[in-house]
């Protein structure tokens, strides 16, 4: 890859809080264009790994650049052109949507702020709710304002902080085809999610876990990676047969999956010989199948201790 086609380029960042390693030697490389999730227990880094790349935090160590910028001698630049949607919704609840784009055009000191405004509000569906205040919006309008926001100056990189959170299904989707188009223009993006339909949505995905990068590649190669063999079984009483899978050699995680369960080793032969009693037992379905993310990351955040 060129060093050129690279929005990202960082080597080695840590950073400590009061003496903890929050996070430790990180090293990532997103392309122009690419939307890289990045997923991870809660308190695993995600958040202190995005502010870092985007120059809304100092690294202790490590160097690279964002947007062709240093990450620490030039943050101030790349902060200009970062757009950045926080977990929480910030804009002014008794302010109308205009409202809110216009103080925020005025805040970038944008030239063209009525025509921006303009655009924001016609782009993302929002012109027949244009005077609605802000705090009266449902969870999916007001993430879409909250996109519109943070996109109005036209930022070639865009920090998503678990942007869905408490939004529907349908707006999920909605918002995801919006992310999408942004990328296909050239817009790099990255997000942090617990949700598996959004990690499956980005074009590569980051696992952290305890500031430590331990996984990254396409959801498909990281599914691969992983090594993991799994069965499906559905039946009757479930919750006693997690209690004995539990205990056979080779299971090593079992999840539910609606009315089925996910049985998961990765020592395949061993599972298959251990599960082999249990799929002779009448009333029980089993059927092998592919892993999915969501089995990839119980593995994944269960395999590691904490740093010191
Ligand atoms: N400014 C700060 N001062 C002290 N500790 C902090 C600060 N920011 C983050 N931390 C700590 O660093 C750790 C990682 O936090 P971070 O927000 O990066 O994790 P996260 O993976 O984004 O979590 P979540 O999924 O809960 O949002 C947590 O233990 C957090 O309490």
């Amino acid at each position: 890859m060129s060093r050129s086609a690279l929005a990202i380029d960082v080597h080695g960042l840590c950073k400590h809080f009061g003496g903890k390693a929050v996070v430790c030697d990180l090293t990532l490389a997103v392309r122009s264009g690419e939307i890289l999730g990045f997923l991870g227990p809660n308190g695993s880094g995600k958040t202190t790994s995005i502010r870092m790349l985007c120059g809304l935090l100092t690294p202790d160590k490590g160097s690279g650049t964002c947007l062709g910028y240093d990450v620490i001698r030039e943050a101030q630049k790349i902060k200009r052109e970062v757009g950045y949607m926080t977990q929480r919704f910030s804009l002014y609840e008794d302010l109308s949507i205009r409202e809110n784009l216009d103080f925020i055009a005025r805040v970038y000191e944008m030239a063209n702020r009525r025509e921006a405004v303009e655009r924001a509000i016609s782009e993302l569906g929002l012109t027949h709710r244009q005077h609605q205040l802000a705090g009266q919006l449902s969870g999916g309008w007001k993430q879409r304002l909250a996109l519109a926001a943070c996109t109005l100056h036209r930022p070639r990189l865009l920090l998503l902080d678990e942007p869905t959170a408490g939004v529907d299904p349908k707006a999920r989707r909605d918002f995801w085809d919006q992310i999408h188009a942004l990328a296909a223009s050239g817009v790099t993006v990255l997000v942090s999610t617990h949700y598996m339909d959004e990690a499956e949505r980005c074009h590569r995905i980051a696992y952290l876990s305890w500031g430590r990068l331990l996984v990254s590649g396409t959801p498909d190669e990281v599914v691969a990676n992983a090594g993991l063999t799994t069965w499906m079984v559905e039946g009757p009483d479930l919750a006693a047969l997690v209690k004995e899978l539990k205990t056979l050699p080779g299971v090593e995680q079992v999840v539910p999956f609606g009315t089925a369960l996910h049985v998961s080793g990765s020592d395949a032969a061993l599972l298959a010989a251990s599960l082999a009693p249990l799929r002779e037992r009448r009333g029980l379905r089993w059927t092998q199948t592919a892993p999915g993310l969501e089995d990839v990351f119980v593995k994944l955040s269960a395999s590691v201790g904490e740093v010191p």
